[in-house]
């Protein structure tokens, strides 16, 4: 697990550790780690000439020490700086880096772009964690010079970055690689700003956060086997988790068809499918292990092709069933047609599954909004969206995409970017509600039973054709082989 910190939890890391911090020590060790760091991807290249960009705060004071340590190992080293002056770290840095032998320049001069533009390496230290969105107008002269082939290191943050993510600033700074301290923050972990970052590399100055609650977490491969709900002798088909499916319909069977064959590869003890005579046939014929018909489940999956308007006796059963489901206390998955359900929050744990288009749909019905939002506004602000969706009905949100965010009303947001395109076809999202499904039935709480189930659907779909289109029923027969090699492969580690 990756995890990821606000700007507020690092700088209460940071006060705990008052004498490293007032007597400059987190600061030496964070200008050493960069300075080692950029040393060695220099002697690597065979570069010789580094320049920094320095900003008035801290980040700019940690980025003039790095340089400092180069022009001592040797580097044509120099500093570029908004003012030497701006705060006695900065003042103190600068007279450091003078005394090892780095040019130290003020302004943007031409000496000073000059100086930027022959650079091979530019260590980015205009702003760290006190960044605010968008470039300090004074290091835009900076950051135009810049060229193309230069290596630019960004110092804990890329400048002018969201330094909590989500939005990426074009005016900003693009680094090539990002040298972070103690923890990565949001804007190194959430899939919209990363890229901005390039390779991350952690360096630990000694900041304690293990009790820090985090804002932003990726799912590994090593979760797999922390997480996945792995049976043991004293289990049966029940205590592994019976999980009821109302699915599909007269118009949609293949849903039907899908999330049992997920459910049932993805290892649930036991399968009910509850649902219209054409879809339960094909169930019986395609996977024989489920269940037709009610009875006790651990956890309900309700809604992927099912149609809330369909009429006719057997429709109406089965949209009676599903009622029944929400209006009880276990556990409920909502997909699809099964969005359209819900009024407002439930008593038990829920886990709504939409794409932007769903969460779109359901954020105008139940927002009480005078205009509809749009799937596009949804794809915008994704993250922003799916935590509203999850603040009006208390429940868990999973919301689809190429990026799949999970969230709750608070906490972190898991974030999910590793799976192949080839998996945006139809019936795929059939195929994730019976894996998250079953893992709701094994008693996983929603969150977790969400990103565990997402990583795995993605590995899936890897694995059923390696590099290849993928159809959503190969998705569903590889989630077994799939577990086995996540279980297997991390447990030779
Ligand atoms: N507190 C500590 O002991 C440590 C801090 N460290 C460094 O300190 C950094 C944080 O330092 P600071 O809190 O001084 O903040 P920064 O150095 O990130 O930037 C703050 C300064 O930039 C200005 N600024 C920010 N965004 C601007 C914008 N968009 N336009 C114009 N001006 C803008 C602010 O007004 C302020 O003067 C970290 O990122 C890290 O590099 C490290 O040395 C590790 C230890
Ligand atoms: N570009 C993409 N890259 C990777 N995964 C994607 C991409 N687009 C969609 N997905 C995933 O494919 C699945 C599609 O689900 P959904 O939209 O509900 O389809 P359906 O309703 O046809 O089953 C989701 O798991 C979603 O996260």
């Amino acid at each position: 697990m990756i995890t990821g910190y606000s700007v507020e939890t690092i700088r209460r890391a940071e006060a705990a550790l008052p004498d490293l911090l007032e007597s400059g020590e987190l600061m030496s060790r964070a200008a050493r780690g960069v300075a080692r760091l950029t040393s060695a991807r220099m002697r690597d290249r065979g570069f010789r000439r580094v320049t920094g960009l320095i900003g008035p705060g801290n980040n700019g004071a940690d980025t003039l020490y790095a340089i400092a340590r180069l022009a001592r190992r040797g580097f044509d080293a120099t500093a570029v700086c908004v003012d030497p002056q701006s705060s006695p770290n900065v003042t103190a840095a600068a007279e450091r880096a003078r005394s090892r032998g780095a040019r130290v320049l003020t302004g943007d001069g031409a000496e000073a772009l000059t100086a930027i533009a022959r650079a091979e390496v530019v260590l980015d230290g205009i702003t760290g964690i006190g960044g605010r969105p968008g470039l300090p107008p004074f290091a835009r002269p900076w950051v135009d010079a810049i060229r193309d082939r230069t290596w630019v290191i960004a110092v804990d943050t890329p400048s002018g970055q969201p330094v909590e993510g989500r939005q990426v600033v074009a005016d900003a700074v693009f680094a090539d690689e990002t040298v972070t301290f103690g923890a990565p923050k949001a804007v190194h972990l959430l899939p919209s700003t990363e890229p901005t970052c390039g390779i991350l590399t952690v360096l630990d100055i000694g900041l304690d956060l293990t009790d820090a609650t985090p804002t932003v977490v990726r799912l590994t491969p090593d979760d797999v086997p922390v997480l996945w709900p792995v049976p043991t002798t004293e289990d049966d088909k029940y205590s592994r988790g019976v999980l009821g499916i109302v699915a599909g319909g007269e118009r949609y069977t293949g849903a039907a068809v899908l999330a049992s064959t997920a459910a049932v590869t993805a290892g649930a003890g036991m399968v009910r499918y509850v649902g219209p005579q054409a879809p339960t046939d094909l169930v019986r014929q395609t996977a024989p292990e489920v269940v037709p018909g009610e009875g006790r489940v651990q956890a309900w999956c309700i809604g992927s092709g099912l149609d809330p308007e369909a009429t006719g006796e057997e429709a109406a059963e089965q949209l009676a069933a599903a009622r029944a489901a929400l209006a009880s206390d276990l556990p409920v998955l909502l997909d699809a047609g099964g969005l359209d359900l819900l009024d407002g929050p439930r008593g038990a744990p829920t886990l709504l599954t939409p794409h932007a288009g769903e969460c779109a749909r359901a954020l105008t019905r139940l927002g009480g909004r005078t205009s509809d939002l749009t799937r596009a506004e949804v794809e915008a602000d994704p993250l922003e969206h799916a935590r509203m969706l999850a603040r009006l009905t208390g429940a868990t949100v999973l919301l689809k995409g190429a990026v799949t965010h999970v969230v709750d009303a608070d906490g972190p947001v898991h974030v999910h970017d590793e799976a192949p395109a080839w998996l945006a076809t139809a019936g795929s999202g059939d195929v994730l509600a019976g894996l998250v499904g079953t893992l709701l039935a094994a008693g996983l709480d929603p969150t977790t039973a969400a990103s565990l189930g997402v990583l795995v659907h993605g590995r899936a779909a890897e694995h059923a054709n390696p590099g290849g289109p993928v159809r959503a029923l190969a998705v569903a027969h590889a989630i077994g082989p799939t577990i086995a090699a996540l279980l297997t492969e991390s447990a030779q580690v």
